[in-house]
């Protein structure tokens, strides 16, 4: 049977010492249902001395009907000569009111001397009066060994002194914590067996990722014997973040075979729901999505180059290190002047596109074509979509441009008033209606500043024939200029992103527009991003032959 190893999460704690983050007391409690529900093993709630949120949080969490996870609260140990039940940190602890207390003490005699300025026998006493008045308090103690591996590096027998006092005076682990994140991992390992062989107690392990080495750390102290890993959700924390516990627990169930999370299915050991967890960390947390993250990350598993999907459509492990459905991610083939026919045939199938060799050859070198000019399909599938629809020649447009005008008013009055210019555009459209006649819809609307105004005018114009665009908003828009070099005249591109509420399951998707005009190139995505949205909502596609619109017609 595998080992199991504990996961402690300090998400809540050490995460909020993240640079940039911050949670409220109601993300502090929906984060622990989450870690409760997929089976971490302790929560560090925060730091209740601290501040009244947290004090407010263990309040709150003793309401939660927590099915797993033992919720703790973290302090230090007591303030210099003071005794421990007069000590206002550990009274903190102990009205927090949760089973088990963190205390962290220093292992590092530079601590001890310059930063602390004790003898080293009142640091012993500070650790062991701690843990022996919480333990006396009916607490579980966990010890965190602050600096453990560089105090373990300069002093050694002091270093293990001091985890002694702490596993002599009842803590049920001593955490050897890599605070400084600046160990490689054969001396972690070196130092986790040390400590084994110093005290009564089991180890953990808690690292910081300074030397970008938190993971492969915690694992080596794992196969060192340590039984606890402590880190954060997504490697969020002070200076360059803690261990990500989603890549510990990860390679901990998926490499090393311990049990870690949920109990095992299908071998995964609980780690099914790591991307969504990580997923509604970042949301909760209103942080952005690392791409590249390791297991849970949009481009974990995102294939680009044409040769690679190629590989990748014959056999999946030829280049990727595990199933991403394991994690609870997916597969993605994006589609770029880097891609070979496979990319295209792949795309194309998850469209339900019938992807014959003349069809694919001829979108790949539109693809080709259109990215040497400026665009940049892998972060816009919707317009590769259409793209696609269009060179299959099933694409039905549902509008016409006949022309637009924007027009912006700023003079010198304006200026001296402290008023914004006054955008305005107009918009003259030709709607294919379904009895074969032609609407002509010609509207004018004011926004602030020209984009605004084209997209009020356009969903003037179209808002009483498509209604569902009600349900449709631009949440992003990016312009990136392309050829810098050529100063006000060079391209630029236009990306925007969209969410639809409307009917069918609510959605977001991404369009591209390219101009050396950034009106134009806006207007480019804009007309793809409503295309898109009245596409899925509409009936069912028509037949190429049933398709009134030429194909491919040209993007710019
Ligand atoms: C490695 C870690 O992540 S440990 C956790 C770090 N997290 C935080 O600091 C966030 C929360 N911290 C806080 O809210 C505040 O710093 C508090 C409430 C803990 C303390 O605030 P203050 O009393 O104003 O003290 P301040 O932060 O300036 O200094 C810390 C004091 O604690 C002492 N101290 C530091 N570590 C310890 C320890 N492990 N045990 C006992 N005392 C300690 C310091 O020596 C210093 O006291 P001194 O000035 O008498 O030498
Ligand atoms: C305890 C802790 O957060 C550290 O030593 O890094």
């Amino acid at each position: 049977m595998s080992r199991r190893v504990q996961l402690y999460d300090t998400t809540l704690r050490d995460g909020s010492q993240g640079e940039g983050v911050t949670f409220s007391v109601q993300d502090k409690l929906l984060i622990t249902q989450r870690l409760d529900e997929a089976g971490f093993d302790f929560i560090e709630g925060g730091f209740p001395l601290s501040n009244p949120k947290d004090a407010e949080y263990f309040q709150r969490v003793r309401d939660l009907d927590l099915k797993h996870a033992t919720v703790c609260a973290f302090g230090l140990t007591r303030r210099k000569n003071t005794a421990a039940e007069d000590d206002v940190t550990l009274k903190a602890l102990v009205d927090a009111g949760t089973p088990a207390v963190t205390v962290v003490g220093k292992t590092w005699d530079l601590h001890v001397n310059e930063i602390m300025r004790i003898d080293r026998a009142e640091n012993l006493a500070m650790i062991a009066d701690s843990v022996a008045f919480l333990k006396a308090e009916g607490k579980r103690v966990i010890y965190d060994a602050e600096h453990f591996f560089d105090g373990y590096r300069a002093n050694p027998d002091f270093a293990l002194e001091t985890l002694r006092a702490a596993a002599d005076a009842g803590a049920e682990i001593v955490v050897l914590c890599d605070t400084n994140g600046g160990s490689l991992p054969d001396f972690v390992a070196r130092a986790v067996h040390a400590a084994r062989e110093a005290i009564r107690c089991p180890v953990g392990i808690h690292c910081h990722n300074d030397s970008d080495l938190a993971t492969a750390n915690t694992l080596a102290a794992v196969q060192a014997g340590a039984i606890q890993v402590q880190g954060t959700i997504n490697g969020i924390g002070e200076r360059c973040g803690n261990a990500d516990l989603i890549a510990a627990a990860a390679n901990l169930a998926l490499k090393l075979d311990f049990d870690v999370l949920l109990p095992a299915q299908d071998g995964a050991g609980g780690v099914q729901h790591l991307t969504e967890l990580s997923r509604f960390v970042y949301e909760t947390a209103n942080l952005a999505l690392r791409r590249g993250q390791p297991f849970v990350g949009s481009s974990a598993f995102a294939h680009k180059g044409g040769m690679h999907v190629h590989a990748v459509n014959r056999l999946a492990s030829s280049y990727e290190h595990i199933d991403p459905a394991k994690v609870g991610n997916e597969r993605r083939i994006l589609v770029s002047e880097l891609s070979g026919r496979s990319n295209i045939v792949a795309a194309a199938t998850k469209l339900k596109i019938d992807a014959d060799d003349a069809l694919m050859r001829t979108v790949l070198a539109k693809v080709v074509e259109l990215e040497h000019a400026g665009y940049q399909f892998e972060a816009a599938e919707a317009s590769f979509e259409l793209l696609v629809k269009k060179c299959a020649g099933t694409f039905q447009s549902h509008f016409n441009r006949d022309h637009y005008r924007v027009n912006i008013e700023s003079g010198q009055e304006t200026r001296v008033a402290g008023e914004e210019p006054v955008t305005e555009a107009s918009i003259k459209l030709r709607i294919p209606m379904p009895d074969g006649s032609e609407e002509v819809r010609h509207e004018v609307a004011e926004g602030d500043g020209p984009i605004n105004a084209l997209d009020a005018a356009l969903r003037k114009a179209l808002l009483p024939v498509y209604p569902q665009l009600a349900e449709v908003t631009l949440t992003d828009y990016k312009v990136r200029v392309i050829n810098p070099t050529e100063g006000t005249a060079a391209k630029v591109r236009v990306m925007i992103e969209s969410h639809g509420s409307g009917p069918g399951e609510p959605a977001d998707w991404s369009t591209v527009g390219v101009s050396e005009n950034v009106v134009e190139a806006s207007w480019l995505a804009l007309c793809d991003s409503i295309e898109y949205a009245l596409a899925r909502t509409a009936a069912p596609e028509a037949t190429a032959e049933e398709s009134v619109q030429p194909p491919v017609p040209s993007p710019s």
